[in-house]
């Protein structure tokens, strides 16, 4: 007999419902990522978020908008099946066929751990990937320059790491500012990684497929 997939637990929300107006560009569903391939788990372009992390999340659009920015999300729930994919190909350590662009200066065995988590609050709901965007002249939403990419391991996405511009400094404040306002803690390691506060599962390691 075929296995029942997980259903999306009654508490877990589609975010576009409540931020339509929030960007949302999440990178493992398709092949311009760290893995360099679609990861498991990921068949649509949907944010799913425990419903007080994406309650808060409305503030957070709210708040940057005031400010003519939007909000601009890379990864929200992440199936414990995408989890494991990673841990594969960081397991793989002859595939090195995407560190030019996401991890240049560490070797890839020092990536699990402090920059690609084994057991991951995504998976638990409450974490977000994301950044700030703002219009540029043709209309369209840019986000901004916080200093390094989106899913760059290097310290130079540390929060706080002291050789990027002011300007950019100021983005990734912003930022911080905005999410630590609307309730969730950012994580000192990757500028774009937040957790709401507190989060309603610590044990619980969901693995819907995002569809
Ligand atoms: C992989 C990266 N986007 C990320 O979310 N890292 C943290 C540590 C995680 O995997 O939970
Ligand atoms: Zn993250």
């Amino acid at each position: 007999a075929q296995q029942q997939e997980p259903e999306v637990p009654a508490d877990f929300i589609n975010v576009a419902k409540l931020v339509p107006d929030a960007q949302i560009h999440m990178a493992y569903l398709g092949s311009n990522n760290f893995v360099g391939s679609q990861v498991d788990g990921y068949q649509a372009n949907k944010c799913y978020l425990q419903q007080n992390a994406a309650n808060a999340l409305v503030h957070a659009q709210q708040a940057a908008a005031a400010r003519g920015l939007t909000l601009w999300i890379f990864d929200c729930y992440r199936p414990q099946r995408a989890v494991n994919h990673f841990m594969r190909w960081a397991s793989d350590l002859s595939d090195t066929s995407t560190k030019a662009e996401y991890y240049p200066n560490l070797e890839k065995d020092k990536l699990v751990g402090e920059y690609i988590a084994e057991k991951s609050g995504h998976s638990r709901g409450s974490t977000i990937d994301l950044t700030l965007a703002a219009k540029d002249e043709a209309g369209n939403w840019q986000p901004l320059d916080m200093g390094s990419p989106f899913d760059m391991f290097d310290p130079v996405s540390n929060v706080g790491n002291p050789t990027i511009s002011e300007a950019q400094q100021a983005n990734r404040q912003l930022l911080e500012t905005i999410m630590l306002q609307a309730g969730f803690k950012v994580y000192s390691m990757e500028w774009w990684h937040f957790t709401h506060q507190p989060p309603v599962y610590t044990d619980q390691y969901f693995d819907f497929i995002v569809r």
